[in-house]
């Protein structure tokens, strides 16, 4: 896997490997059974739009504005890396962000390590666009991410002439030297992965000719849309049920203004939450509706939830409601797996919804939630059993037997969740804790803050 790498950024690799640390506090938490949740409530910006939105307008000469991005750990760990890579990014006292680009084909090479922290996304969309760039950067992350699989983009990257110099079993800490020119390429996508298209579509804006992703199964299409509002020349075709994407290279970008809608991925704990506690009649505002996201809110109807739609709308080219969540009784069915790209990351708190159900719930098709920020198979199986509920662990899936609507019971006395840095275990544990008869204690919070700062907060008001 090694190609000529330079003496200088070699030495940078045995540090950058020292420095992967876990600096957070951990605070472990209590979760118990509260009354309905009532009102309104508004949930923080969609994490991946918030990603391109800082990338993309980091790449676009001229003044871009972003409105309600989100300012979770994840998304400023890429504000940090495109600082590095020499564009300005500053917010505004009213929340809002004001970036000015470096430039497609100008990025600075940066001086230090990029920190990814706990980020899937930062790491693999900026491994692609710097994959076409002359200049060499080094990627860290923290023990959950320095797990995660990186040999799906660094594949595609070296094909289009990258250099890359991976930890042992491909993952990070990592070196990367972009290739310019870099050669396109077409590029048939082995898992269903929109941060895998993205890296590749990513490394072609800079890459003279047409480089193609084709997909054989949609995956969340925000840099599509997003690129296309930034000026770059993007065609999206089908061919035998396969989507194409091709992006032409060298582009241009031109700045604009972004209005980030809320994160159907945050607003899922709360669509669960409301479901299953007796009394509950929220609303959630704002949420981003794009099909390719959607998929929680198909099954939870299929089982029964009572979820309507409210003032449908387009916000900054995505489609986006509010929706109001009342109580309902769910019945378990068998998820189809093809349903699984558009609901990716809302698994464990559908898990959640499933231990609630009436019957059981079986899911399949489930192997990418073993790379995530934990293995959320292995994770939320050993959770939700502590927390008293039925699962069987399989392969590729879940199923579950869930209780009826009675509470969760069963939790031994001072036993913890472990949450293994992963923020969506805790907020499904914090979901099942609300329907337990004991509480649910959680081992850290604190991950948490990578996608949702807010989410404690909203839990208190919505509960109140
Ligand atoms: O492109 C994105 O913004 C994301 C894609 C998904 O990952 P995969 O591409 O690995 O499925 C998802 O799990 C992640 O939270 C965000
Ligand atoms: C998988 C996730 O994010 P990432 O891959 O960006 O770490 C997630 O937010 O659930």
């Amino acid at each position: 896997m090694i190609k000529s790498v330079p003496a200088r950024a070699r030495r940078a690799l045995p540090e950058a490997r020292g420095a992967v640390k876990d600096r957070r506090l951990m605070t472990s938490h209590s979760f118990a059974a509260h009354g309905p949740l009532r009102g309104t409530i508004r949930v923080p910006g969609d994490k991946s739009i918030s990603h391109r939105a800082l990338m993309f307008a980091g790449l676009a000469v001229g003044q871009s504005r972003i409105t309600g991005l989100l300012e979770g750990e994840d998304v400023l760990a890429t504000a940090a890396a495109m600082r590095q890579l020499g564009a300005s990014i500053l917010r505004g006292a009213d929340g809002k962000w004001t970036v000015h680009g470096a430039g497609v084909g100008s990025l600075l090479e940066p001086k230090t390590a990029l920190d990814m922290g706990n980020s899937g996304t930062s790491a693999r969309l900026l491994m692609g666009l710097i994959a076409s760039h002359a200049i060499t950067a080094t990627f860290t992350g923290d023990a959950s991410l320095s797990g995660r699989p990186m040999k799906r983009v660094i594949d595609p990257l070296m094909q289009m002439g990258a250099s890359i110099e991976a930890s042992p079993g491909g993952t990070l800490p990592l070196m990367l030297r972009g290739a310019q020119p870099a050669v396109p390429i077409t590029y048939r996508l082995p898992v269903a992965s929109a941060q895998v298209k993205s890296a590749v579509l990513l490394a072609g804006l800079n890459t003279p000719g047409i480089t193609r992703v084709i997909e054989p199964v949609p995956t969340r299409d925000h840099t599509e849309r997003m690129l296309t509002g930034f000026g770059a020349r993007l065609e999206v075709g089908e061919e035998g049920g396969e989507r194409i994407i091709a992006i032409h290279g060298e582009a241009d970008l031109r700045p604009m203004d972004v209005t980030v809608p809320g994160d159907p991925s945050s607003a899922a704990f709360f669509m669960v939450a409301a479901t299953l506690v007796p009394g509950s009649d929220l609303t959630i505002r704002n949420v981003g509706l794009n099909p390719t996201r959607a998929g929680l809110l198909h099954v939870l109807r299929q089982m029964g939830a009572d979820i309507t739609e409210v003032d449908a709308r387009d916000v900054g080219g995505e489609p986006v409601a509010d929706l109001k969540v009342r109580h309902a009784q769910l019945a378990g069915i068998d998820i189809d797996p093809a349903i699984a790209p558009s609901m990716i990351d809302e698994f464990p708190v559908l898990f959640v919804a499933a231990a609630l159900a009436s019957g059981t719930t079986r899911t399949t098709g489930l192997e990418e939630l073993r790379v995530k920020e934990s293995d959320r198979l292995a994770v939320m199986a050993a959770a939700l059993k502590l927390a008293g509920a039925r699962v069987e662990e399989h392969e590729d899936g879940l199923t579950i037997h869930g209780t009826g609507g009675d509470p969760l019971a069963g939790t031994p006395e001072g036993a913890l969740v472990a949450t293994r840095l992963d923020h969506r275990i805790a907020m499904s544990m914090a979901i099942a804790g609300l329907a337990s008869r004991d509480g649910v204690r959680i081992d850290d919070t604190s991950p948490i803050n990578t996608s949702f700062p807010t989410f404690m907060g909203l839990l208190a008001e919505a509960g109140q």
